[in-house]
């Protein structure tokens, strides 16, 4: 049994702070995790349970009040009634932390309060890096004039090979949704478009951060993302520069998504 990571005095009363916090104490877990030889299953199982024990164990310990929606825990839907609800991907990009040494693997933890996201955190502990909305991303200025839309590695829609021919985009594919949008975020990617299924989970942390930094974020039909549903699905999104962002809409206007 490991001791608990102390809380630094901030993030007692700073909801960012806490956010950011909770993010690199589970990614720093996952690191000592993936350092133990485990492989394959074995390593996804592991590092899965060691990230949501510790975060369960930390959001009890200091915001005892809130409610909870997480990959890993069974769905209490007393969320349903709460103020504050705490989202949480204990480990996005289940797959790629099982590859080492991919670094493509993420820690969500997301802030719902009164029907908005308003604190987040993702920590990319392969790169050393926690986004978060305390200290917001500078979004740099682009590098590439052609797009580069990031897409799953393992489960790229379909369109989005069609919207990439439309709009003479390059497709960038890599794992785990919280990379994907902080691919954004760094000038790695212009654009995330996807499709076909994702839960609360794997996109909230994510957008939160993204709209923090200034990017556009919606449903791939324009329409708002909504967090704290009953049914968790949110199957949908784009996060982009936003001025790629009617361009990616009415392709998907036009074409659907199938
Ligand atoms: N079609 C689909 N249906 C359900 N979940 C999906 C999905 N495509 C992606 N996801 C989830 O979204 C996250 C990012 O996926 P990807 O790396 O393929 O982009 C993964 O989360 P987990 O790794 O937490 O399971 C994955 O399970
Ligand atoms: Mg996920």
């Amino acid at each position: 049994m490991t001791d608990a990571p102390t809380l630094p005095a901030e993030a007692a009363t700073d909801d960012h702070v806490f956010a950011t916090w909770l993010a690199t104490v589970a990614g720093e877990r996952l690191l000592e995790v993936r350092g133990q030889g485990l492989e394959g299953r074995e390593l996804k199982d592991a590092g899965d349970a060691a990230a949501q024990a510790l975060i369960a164990e930390l959001l009890a310990a200091h915001r005892p009040d809130d409610a909870v929606l997480s990959e890993e825990a069974a769905d209490d839907k007393s969320r349903l009634d709460a103020h504050r609800v705490w989202i949480i991907d204990p480990l996005d990009g289940t797959r790629e932390f099982s590859e080492p040494p991919r670094d493509d693997w993420a820690v969500h933890v997301a802030l719902w309060q009164d029907g908005l996201l308003v604190a987040g955190a993702v920590a990319q502990p392969a790169l050393g890096e926690t986004f978060n909305t305390g200290n917001p991303p500078v979004l740099p200025p682009r590098t590439s004039t052609r797009p580069r839309i990031a897409v799953s590695r393992t489960r790229p829609p379909a369109f989005v090979q069609a919207l990439a021919e439309e709009i003479d985009a390059e497709l960038v594919p890599m794992g785990s949704a919280g990379v994907k949008v902080m691919s954004v975020v760094r000038d790695v990617a212009d654009a995330y478009v996807h499709a076909g299924g994702q839960y609360e989970w794997d996109n909230a942390a994510p957008v939160a951060v993204a709209r923090a930094a200034g990017l556009f974020c919606s449903r791939v039909n324009g329409a708002e993302l909504v967090y704290n549903q009953d049914d968790v699905s949110l199957p949908d999104l784009i996060v982009c520069r936003p001025e790629l962002a009617d361009q990616i809409i009415d392709f998907v206007r036009r074409h659907g998504t199938d």
